[in-house]
């Protein structure tokens, strides 16, 4: 076993998924090798359709694949697992809960109830997101931006291994977005999970991420995994860089133009 294979926490042995499951359907993605590290912030890019939430959907064991293997800390993934937390697009909180009840739901759902110790991790994850001052609040009394953070701390309550975010920010203004990203890195920095974080910003998933994963069209496959070697903590200033530049650059490279990406030399 290679240094590297020890080291994966999420692994994907040549895994494929066809949703029409007649053998010469075309697959929604195939011949997806890689290797997730333990805490590391993985961010997915490619052309719609391609088949980023195929793979998200595929690591939570909510889909399981046509071909090859998903696997979590050596274990093989064979259904829906209880140590993801999954945030998507839209927080979809429920009206009738204030903040915390909102926060805590997950928790009742699963078990019928909760404790104090669970209020307590509640409130200082909202204090984490900037949210202790809205704790008592409704859904609708919070901006839209507020609302996603309320849904990203409702995914953190569980104290997942994995996070799971299938386009967070797409709903938000620039400027919001900008904001909640560097949100999301503070509590990662001081909770850290293994995060896969969809994106269409190629920025956003440079700013972000250890590593970027550039899938083709569909059928997705991986085009390049990208090393963002950029120092943390991330802030306004990094986007700045001549190396922010480059690695935006060459994503977009092979999104726009696979053929010129695909050139010896071309990254
Ligand atoms: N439940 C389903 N049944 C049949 N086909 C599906 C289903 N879900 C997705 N697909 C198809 O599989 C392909 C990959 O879909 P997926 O949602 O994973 O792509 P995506 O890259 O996340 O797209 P987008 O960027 O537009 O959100 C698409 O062509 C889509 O139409």
């Amino acid at each position: 076993m290679s240094q590297a294979t020890e080291r994966a926490f999420v692994r994907m042995d040549g895994v494929g998924h066809r949703y029409d499951p007649a053998p010469d359907s075309q697959m929604a993605v195939r011949n997806i090798d890689l290797e997730i590290h333990r805490h590391e912030f993985v961010a997915v890019v490619g052309p719609s359709g391609c088949g980023k939430s195929t793979l998200l959907r595929m690591v939570s064991g909510l889909l399981l694949p046509s071909e090859g293997q998903v696997s979590v800390f050596g274990k093989p993934v064979s259904g829906p697992r209880d140590d993801v937390g999954i945030v998507f697009q839209k927080p979809t909180l429920l009206p009738w809960l204030n903040v915390r009840k909102n926060v805590l739901f997950p928790l009742k759902h699963k078990f019928g109830r909760y404790g104090r110790a669970d209020e307590q991790r509640a409130n200082e994850l909202l204090a984490m997101a900037g949210l202790d001052a809205f704790a008592e609040k409704m859904p609708d009394e919070l901006s839209g931006g507020m609302q996603q953070r309320v849904g990203i701390v409702r995914a953190l309550l569980l104290n997942p291994d994995i996070l799971l975010m299938d386009e967070p920010f797409s709903a938000l203004d620039a400027m919001t977005r900008e904001q909640i990203g560097f949100d999301l890195l503070k509590i990662w920095d001081e909770q850290p999970k293994t995060v896969l974080f969809i994106t269409h910003s190629i920025s956003e998933a440079v700013l972000l991420s250890d590593r970027v994963l550039v899938m083709s069209k569909r059928p997705g496959s991986v085009l390049d995994l990208i090393d963002i070697d950029l120092p943390r903590p991330r802030s306004p200033d990094t986007i700045k860089l001549p190396e922010f530049s480059a690695l935006t650059d060459r994503i977009r490279k092979h999104i726009y133009e696979p053929a010129a990406a695909a050139q010896p030399g071309a990254a």
